[in-house]
């Protein structure tokens, strides 16, 4: 299905990032992978039979290596065809908790770090290629409000704006945008990232009775960037089991603290 395209993963060290480069590369794609650590990198390639998967460091905040990162995947193989933005994350908090630094932190990891990558593969590549290409950037889900995580909530807000707003301006290259957004997801850094009181909650009150899988929104991906998916554009996808339309109290009652807000994510060492 992707034969000879050239695709790069950001965040392709671990969990939906990894899923997504086996996929693409399963479908015959050359997936260049980045993330902030090497080791990971090189797991996620040591996965794929065919060495159709390498690894660039790179940390997409920075303009500089993001420069440099589509800069080497152009010399290494001539043209890129698909961008995947699925690096990003966040720190669990109660808003009022959130300093000016952490928010700006989580703000630069998901949004700027998903402009800077697709403005670079768009005018370094997409557009001078004339063939255009095609743009996913993972966000979230519920988009009601992801209570605890009022930096990322609003950073995917600009995610999911942003590629609708480059869907209108760069129809005319032949470019495609869309954000596919999942509800839980049962990767290694979900499970042990946040409070265990945190993850037990979500992973037992998901509506399905049931959390995603990194293949499903993998799979998601790789339909969208298809020849099957050519018509979509503009697009945000749920990949969620129906988390997006579910009512949720906030805070839950099960996790509630003293203080009537969640417990704060302990600081990584
Ligand atoms: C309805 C609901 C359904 C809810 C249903 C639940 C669904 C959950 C769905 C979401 C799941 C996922 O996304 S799972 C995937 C998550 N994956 C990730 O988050 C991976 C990437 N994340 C990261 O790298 C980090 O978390 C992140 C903080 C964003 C960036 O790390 P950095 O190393 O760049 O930054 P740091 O140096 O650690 O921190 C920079 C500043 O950020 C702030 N900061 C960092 N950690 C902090 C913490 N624990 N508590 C407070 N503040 C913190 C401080 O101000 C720090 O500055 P100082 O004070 O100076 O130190
Ligand atoms: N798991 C879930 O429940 C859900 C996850 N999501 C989103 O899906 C995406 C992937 O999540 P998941 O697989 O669970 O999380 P992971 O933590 O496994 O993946 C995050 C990846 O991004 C990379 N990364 C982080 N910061 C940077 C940076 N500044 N520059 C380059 N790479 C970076 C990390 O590698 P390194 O540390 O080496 O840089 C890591 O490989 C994230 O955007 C996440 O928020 C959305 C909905 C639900």
């Amino acid at each position: 299905m992707l034969d000879g395209q050239v695709a790069i993963v950001t965040g392709g060290g671990s969990g939906i990032g990894r899923a997504t480069a086996l996929e693409l590369a399963g479908h015959g794609a050359t997936v260049v992978i980045c993330g902030r650590r090497q080791e990971p990198l090189d797991e996620t390639g040591a996965l794929e039979p065919h060495g159709r998967i390498a690894g660039i460091t790179c940390d997409i905040r920075e303009e500089d290596q993001v420069d440099a990162l589509v800069d080497e995947v152009l010399a290494r193989h001539g043209r890129i065809n698909i961008l995947v933005n699925n690096a990003g994350g966040q720190f669990l908090s109660p808003a009022e908790d959130i300093t000016p630094k952490g928010f700006r932190t989580v703000v630069r990891l998901n949004l700027e770090g998903t402009w800077l990558m697709t403005h670079a593969v768009a005018t370094k590549a997409f557009i001078p290629s004339g063939n255009g290409g095609r743009v996913v950037s993972v966000t979230l889900t519920p988009h009601t409000g992801l209570a605890g995580m009022a930096h990322s909530s609003a950073a995917r807000a600009g995610v999911e704006n942003l590629m609708k707003v480059l869907a209108i301006e760069w129809a005319r290259f032949g470019i495609k945008l869309s954000a596919v957004a999942p509800g839980v997801v049962a990767t290694e850094t979900f499970m042990t990232k946040y409070p265990a009181a945190f993850r037990d909650h979500y992973t037992e009150s998901v509506l399905a009775g049931e959390l995603v899988t990194p293949e499903q929104v993998a799979q998601t991906i790789a339909f969208v960037v298809s020849p099957a998916g050519r018509a979509i554009s503009g697009s945000v996808i749920n990949v969620d089991h129906g988390h997006d339309v579910s009512q949720v109290r906030y805070p839950p009652r099960e996790i509630a603290t003293e203080r009537g807000s969640i417990e704060q994510e302990a600081r990584r060492t």
